[in-house]
């Protein structure tokens, strides 16, 4: 298999945050990752990026054991991610912020310059190499996370909700953005979202995490209308205005 986490847990203290997870992903496939909140979705996605180790299970990628790979020989694999909280600092140009994720791949600036304007304009950012993150919008600042990550050229890109606070319009076209990296890189992507609209717009297959647990995985449609999941969005408005599920 491509990426697969095999009975993966990660506890803080008594707290059990991932508790025997296994997940599988193929080359190039779309999946998607729900449950309410604190149910241990971040947790997942910083324990697969080097950030968390497991306290047992396993995690293995292109066929090798990434178990405990630091963050950065995460990157250098072919794993990228995009946080919830931005990662990029505000006191660098955009140019800059997307070199950083270049220099994953290039050691020379002659090599990752045209990598990340390549990047910059990828996202529709062309224009805007000097402006620094601070002076950037929401919607740019998370284009400009996108191009950071991209340029360190992974095949398995993770979303930790790309598109939280976005408004409508804004989603549409991040949907269309994210659906082009898939299709011109033929990145495979996890993706952690709220917005359910964009899990049933793209993904193939969708985990259900509830309480740190897998409770569900199927067809976006199967999940959603799984009785434990539909049981678990008890009361969650967004849940039902992406389903034809009545509240
Ligand atoms: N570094 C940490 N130390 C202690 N507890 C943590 C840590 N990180 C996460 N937790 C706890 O683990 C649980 C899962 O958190 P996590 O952020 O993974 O959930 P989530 O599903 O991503 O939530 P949300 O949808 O609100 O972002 C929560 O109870 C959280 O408080």
């Amino acid at each position: 298999m491509f990426f697969e986490m095999s009975n993966v847990t990660k506890s803080f203290g008594g707290l059990v945050a991932n508790k025997d997870i296994s997940v599988e992903i193929a080359e190039g496939e779309i999946v998607g990752l729900i449950g309410p909140n604190g149910a241990g979705k971040s947790t997942m996605f910083k324990t697969v990026t080097g950030f968390h180790i497991p306290d047992s299970g396993s995690i293995s990628f292109g066929g090798k054991d990434i178990t405990k790979y630091e963050p950065n020989k995460i990157c250098q694999v072919g794993i990228s991610c995009t946080f919830q909280k931005s990662q990029l600092f505000s006191a660098l140009t955009l140019e800059e912020s997307v070199l950083v994720g270049a220099y994953c791949r290039h050691k020379r600036k002659s090599q990752a310059l045209p990598l990340a304007h390549r990047m910059i304009e990828f996202v529709g950012l062309g224009g805007k190499e000097e402006v620094k993150i601070s002076k950037l919008n929401m919607f740019e600042r998370k284009k400009a996370e996108l191009a950071a990550a991209l340029a360190t050229e992974p095949k398995l890109l993770l979303l930790d909700e790309l598109f939280a606070g976005l408004v409508p319009t804004e989603v549409e076209l991040m949907l269309e953005l994210v659906k082009k990296i898939n299709e011109e890189f033929g990145t495979a992507l996890f993706i952690v979202e709220h917005v359910l609209r964009v899990i049933m717009g793209i993904c193939t297959k969708v985990y259900v995490l509830e309480y740190g647990q897998l409770i569900a995985v199927g067809t976006p449609e199967e999940v959603t209308s799984s009785e434990v999941v539909i049981k678990a969005y008890l009361g969650d408005d967004d849940f039902y205005a992406a389903t034809d599920i009545k509240s």
